[in-house]
């Protein structure tokens, strides 16, 4: 088994704390969305995992190992950091052969990862012609070439098109299901809801939360139903007189907050009110977030002084 093991891990640059005794762990067969607002301390954690840089203090392992002890990382560990990184005159075929190459890896799996995130038919076309999407599709490619148990990726959907982010969330749904380690941050709340099923959020170098998506959004948001009716009035009579406030929008649908759609249905049809549209609405994984998050953002807009 193979998991991501952050422990105590603390990075400072001068006197500036990015990380600060960080602790948790990735766990294999599932993805793990990785978020926090600008600055909180994502891609330096991922640099510490990587061996990128040195921690002021705390570990970080995988598979219990530092990386920089594996002989051969890429067979262990697939990392998009930085979709710039691929040197630019090369073709992307070439790219990946020499990456292949000075792994010892076999060239097989540069056609199989080509394949794997749609490049093949512009494998021969120089890095430098590419478009941010199509580099993002390298950096992954690259990352998939040693077929590791462990994936790490930073914010991969950054430039794909709707189409893209359609098979990114399907390539991560199906490495986990092969039972890697991914790791994954993000600042799409959407997107990530699409895809996690665990969340590790951070705050200023903190942890803030690592927990299930699915928990992490019902302990903050609470339920809502969402309504319609051809009589306002009587739908405002007698929610308001079992104690609902509800609210109008422009568009004349109703919500009401803190309410299940089975209390909210039984009410309006024992008063007669006549209903076009009953439905929860679904919590989002973006206003969980920005709850969690709305006193860690290191550059928030402040209140203008008038
Ligand atoms: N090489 C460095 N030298 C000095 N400070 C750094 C360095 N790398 C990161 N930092 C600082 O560490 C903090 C954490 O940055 P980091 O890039 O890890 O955050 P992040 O969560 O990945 O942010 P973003 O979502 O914007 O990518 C920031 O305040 C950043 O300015």
């Amino acid at each position: 088994m193979t998991s991501i093991d952050v422990q105590a891990l603390t990075k400072e640059y001068g006197t500036r704390r990015a990380v600060d005794a960080l602790t948790f762990r990735v766990l294999p067969g599932r993805v793990t969305g990785f978020l926090g607002p600008n600055g909180a301390g994502k891609s330096t954690t991922m640099r510490l995992v990587l061996g990128l840089d040195r921690p002021t203090s705390g570990t970080a392992t995988i598979g219990g190992r530092p990386y920089a002890t594996f002989r051969e990382p890429l067979r262990h560990v697939g990392a998009l950091l930085d979709a710039q990184a691929a040197h630019g005159s090369r073709t992307a075929r070439n790219h990946l052969r020499a990456l292949a190459a000075s792994n010892r890896l076999p060239l097989t799996r540069v056609d199989e990862v080509l394949e794997e995130t749609g490049l093949t038919s512009v494998a021969n076309r120089r890095v430098t012609t590419y478009s941010l999407g199509m580099r993002q599709r390298l950096g992954i490619a690259a990352a998939l070439l040693g077929d590791p148990e462990v994936v790490l990726l930073d914010e991969p959907s950054n430039g794909l098109d709707p189409e893209g982010i359609v098979w990114i969330r399907g390539l991560l749904r199906r490495l986990a299901g092969q039972g890697r380690t991914v790791l994954v941050s993000s600042h799409l709340m959407n997107e990530t809801a699409s895809f996690a099923d665990h969340l590790v959020v951070l705050g200023r170098g903190r942890l803030l939360a690592d927990t299930p998506m699915r928990e992490f959004i019902h302990a903050r948001v609470k339920p809502r139903v969402r309504i319609r009716t051809t009589d306002a009035t009587a739908l405002r009579n007698v929610l308001t007189a079992h104690g609902h406030d509800a609210v109008q929008h422009e568009d004349g649908h109703w919500t009401v907050p803190d309410a299940r759609v089975d209390d909210i249905g039984h009410l309006a049809s024992a008063a007669g009110v006549p209903i076009l549209e009953l439905a929860a609405e679904e919590a989002t994984l973006e206003q969980a977030y920005l709850d969690l998050t709305a006193t860690q953002t290191e550059f928030t807009a402040q209140p203008q002084e008038v």
